[in-house]
């Protein structure tokens, strides 16, 4: 059973594609926030009344921020190909709404007029922080930069201004322990995502075995009745051939099981060899029968194949282990011409086999 091919680009690609879903998810609400932040701010220090116009132009830069959130969201949800700049077009929208808000603190803070407001300043760039511990970890450091931006104005202040000594000492301690909660979620969110990645690679594996011969690593039965399903209805040029081991029961019987197995893996090598897949579809669909779908122009050339190959399989030895005894092929082989549906193509291609085998085995029949 071939091994799933484990692609880091296409687990690169997943994991940035989860990464910017979940940043839009938990960024487009984000904005409205820092415009109910602003009211209360702006309101409780008296901002609409005292200066109307920076009060309201601080108004109409959250609302733009939290616009260009929509926008941005609603483009991360068609990102095919783009999700990197995408990411970055968040991160800079995020990283410039922590700076402005660092800086209102900052001025907050500084102006003594505006002391009744500082506390729901501080409180609001409490919530903010808080957000990008617990949400934003997926880039552990811009979100340690965007908390800096929020935070560290109010804790450089803080201990500066006399009557904030007590305030400044919790946001102090509180900062320590959002970087801490920062460098958790981290870690839970690459363990989270890890995770998701090693149940992405099962299934992928089952879904593979499900469609897969053990033993040959062609197609299987089911997979090979889905191929020609799908090729009888996209209407191209298509052959069929069904090829059978001739008095198989015989090499199991005179050499054991396991060369009859190392037959059946060199027949399916030799097949792979002789056909062009993914132009041609190889199958494993019974104990010691193999089926090959030929789609476009490949099928105008089926009958001369299939003889080509019946003549190189009884020139050859399949295995070493059989080298004594000569292993040969019959196969039937035939155009999708007038069968209305995939059974009775295969039914009549099946028919010509079972006429190979009846007329002596080792060779090829084509339809009637
Ligand atoms: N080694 C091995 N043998 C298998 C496997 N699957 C089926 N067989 C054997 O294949 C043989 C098929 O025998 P028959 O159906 O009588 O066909 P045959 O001997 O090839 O005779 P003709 O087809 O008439 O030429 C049986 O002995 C099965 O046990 C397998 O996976 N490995």
């Amino acid at each position: 059973m071939p091994a799933t091919p484990r692609d880091p680009a296409v687990d690169a690609q997943f994991r940035l594609g989860r990464e910017l879903a979940e940043t839009a998810a938990r960024g487009v609400l984000g904005g409205v926030f820092y415009v109910l932040g602003w009211l209360v701010v702006a309101y409780l220090g008296h901002l609409p009344r005292d200066r109307p116009l920076l009060a309201l132009g601080l108004l109409l830069l959250f609302v733009g921020f939290t616009a260009g959130r929509v926008l941005l969201a609603r483009r991360s949800a068609q990102a095919a190909g783009a999700e990197r700049q995408l990411l970055n077009a968040w991160w800079a929208l995020f990283l410039v709404t922590a700076l402005v808000w660092g800086g209102i603190t900052l001025w907050l803070l500084l102006d003594p007029s505006l002391a009744p407001t500082r506390m729901a300043a501080i409180i609001c760039t409490i919530a903010y922080a808080t957000a990008y511990a617990h949400t934003f970890a997926m880039r552990w450091r811009r979100a340690a930069l965007g908390i800096a931006l929020l935070f560290l104005p109010s804790v450089v202040l803080s201990w500066r201004l006399a009557d904030l000594g007590g305030v400044a000492f919790a946001l102090t301690v509180y900062l320590v322990y959002l970087l801490s909660a920062l460098r958790a979620s981290r870690n839970q969110y690459e363990r989270q995502l890890s995770l998701e990645l090693a149940l992405r690679h099962q299934r992928d594996r089952y879904e593979l075995q499900s469609r897969t011969d053990a033993l040959t690593g062609l197609d299987n039965r089911r997979e090979f009745t889905v191929n020609l399903e799908r090729a009888f209805v996209q209407n191209t040029p298509l052959a069929l051939l069904v090829i059978d081991i001739d008095h198989f029961k015989q090499i199991n019987d005179r050499h054991g099981h396991a060369v009859g197995d190392a037959v059946l893996v060199a027949l399916a090598e030799r097949l792979r060899l002789h056909f062009d897949p993914p132009g041609a579809r190889l199958a494993r669909i019974g104990g010691e029968e193999f089926a090959v779908l030929l789609e476009g122009d490949g099928g105008n050339l089926a009958l001369a194949t299939a003889e080509q190959l019946c003549r190189r399989v009884a020139a050859s030895p399949l295995a070493a282990d059989v080298a004594g005894s000569t292993v040969t092929v019959s196969i039937g082989v035939g155009q999708r011409r007038r069968q209305r549906t995939p059974d009775e193509f295969f039914a009549a291609v099946d028919g010509a086999l079972y006429r190979a085998k009846q007329q002596g085995r080792n060779r090829v029949c084509g339809l009637d």
